[in-house]
């Protein structure tokens, strides 16, 4: 297990205190002032920066794609990375917009993107089918996890201040679903949604498959890796990993949506740890969404009604956090503005 050092409170602490002393209302910013203290809890900087944020995608595919569970084709997969590639897709939108650094890693797409953008870290071309056999051998889980958290390392290498993490991977709807259901057991009516738009049948044949699934598997739900290699899927081992490596370097993570949010889960279950670096940007449409949010105790900053992954709320939401360290770089205090501050009887 990777080492993840505590959150820094005493950092917090005096961080709250000056907040307290720049020319505002006291707790006027309100959330605002809560994320630069968390900011600085993280780093343990009094001044912390999130820039240049680092954005890294994990593509792979689903075998339980062939049961009718997503609205899209299995092959949108490849052919998303081949946008990501081309500079299209809305996470390269938002990412440029955030001058990110920008990475796309093929940790499991069926067929090859043989580009020089493209990360080829394939640990195999798709899970097996998970209605019928494991999506992965507890190897693979491991080698997956492991790819993560080599792939979030060479961001680190590049100087990223904060991770945002996406996915790209038809079918990884019901994967997550799976995954939340058994770590949960809360009623899959109010985990399994809608995904990338399927019909009321469909939504009805993916509740099935997923309870059917963990029927046969009997996942075990304080062993992540059992977790991942019975229902899970590369991407979602390929975020974990990185995820775990970011808050081993006390780099905040951003987290986005579904699936996003599910392997936090499945992190936090490897090391609970973890959860102290992350920081939820929006409560995604897919249902499920905030079951996970609770189980890793997040309240989310934004409900922008997206239901997309790609780590594009992240990156949306990473202007906010910007704002939050701007705040205490660049604000000045009451003294040094001359400006009379809260009167005593007020405190
Ligand atoms: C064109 C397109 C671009 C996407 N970008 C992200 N997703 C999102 O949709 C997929 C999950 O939904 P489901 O489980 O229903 O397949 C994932 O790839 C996710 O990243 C996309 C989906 C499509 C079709
Ligand atoms: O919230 C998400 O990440 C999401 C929701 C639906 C489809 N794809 C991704």
């Amino acid at each position: 297990m990777n080492k993840i050092p505590p959150l820094n409170k005493e950092m917090g602490r005096k961080v709250k205190d000056y907040i307290d002393t720049l020319t505002k209302p006291r707790g006027s910013l309100g959330k605002l002032e809560d994320l630069a203290i968390t900011l600085a809890e993280m780093t343990k900087s009094p001044y912390p920066t999130v820039t240049p944020p680092g954005v890294i995608i994990f593509a792979a595919d689903h075998g339980v794609a062939e049961e009718g569970v997503s609205a899209y084709p299995k092959e949108v997969t490849k052919q998303m990375v081949m946008n990501f590639v081309r500079g299209g897709a809305a996470i390269n939108v938002f990412s440029r917009q955030i001058s990110a650094i920008f990475s796309i890693v093929d940790i499991g797409v069926d067929g090859d993107v043989l580009q020089p953008e493209v990360r080829q870290r394939k640990v195999r071309n798709g899970t097996e089918n998970f209605l019928y056999a494991r999506a992965m051998t507890r190897e693979e889980a491991k080698k997956a996890v492991q790819i993560g958290m080599e792939e979030g390392e060479r961001l680190i290498q590049k100087g990223v201040k904060c991770f945002i993490i996406g996915e790209m991977g038809i079918g990884n709807t019901t994967s997550s679903s799976a995954l939340l259901y058994a770590i949960t057991s809360k009623p899959l009516s109010d985990i399994v949604g809608y995904g990338t738009g399927i019909s009321e049948d469909q939504k009805k044949q993916k509740e099935k498959v997923i309870k059917r699934a963990i029927e046969l598997h009997k996942p075990n739900r304080e062993d992540g890796y059992d977790l991942l290699s019975k229902i899970g899927g590369f991407e979602i081992a390929g975020m974990v990993g990185a995820m775990l490596k970011a808050a081993e370097h006390q780099i905040p993570i951003l987290l986005d949506g579904y699936i996003c949010t599910v392997a936090a889960c499945v992190a936090k279950i490897i090391n609970p740890n973890v959860c102290h670096y992350m920081i939820a940007t929006h409560c995604s449409v897919e249902y499920g969404h905030k079951i996970a949010l609770q189980f890793i105790e997040k309240e989310p900053l934004l409900d922008l009604k997206l239901r997309l992954g790609e780590g594009s709320g992240a990156a949306v939401a990473f202007p906010l956090i910007v704002s939050a360290t701007l705040m205490v770089n660049e604000m000045t205090t009451f003294s040094e503005a001359g400006v009379s501050s809260e009167r005593e009887e007020t405190k």
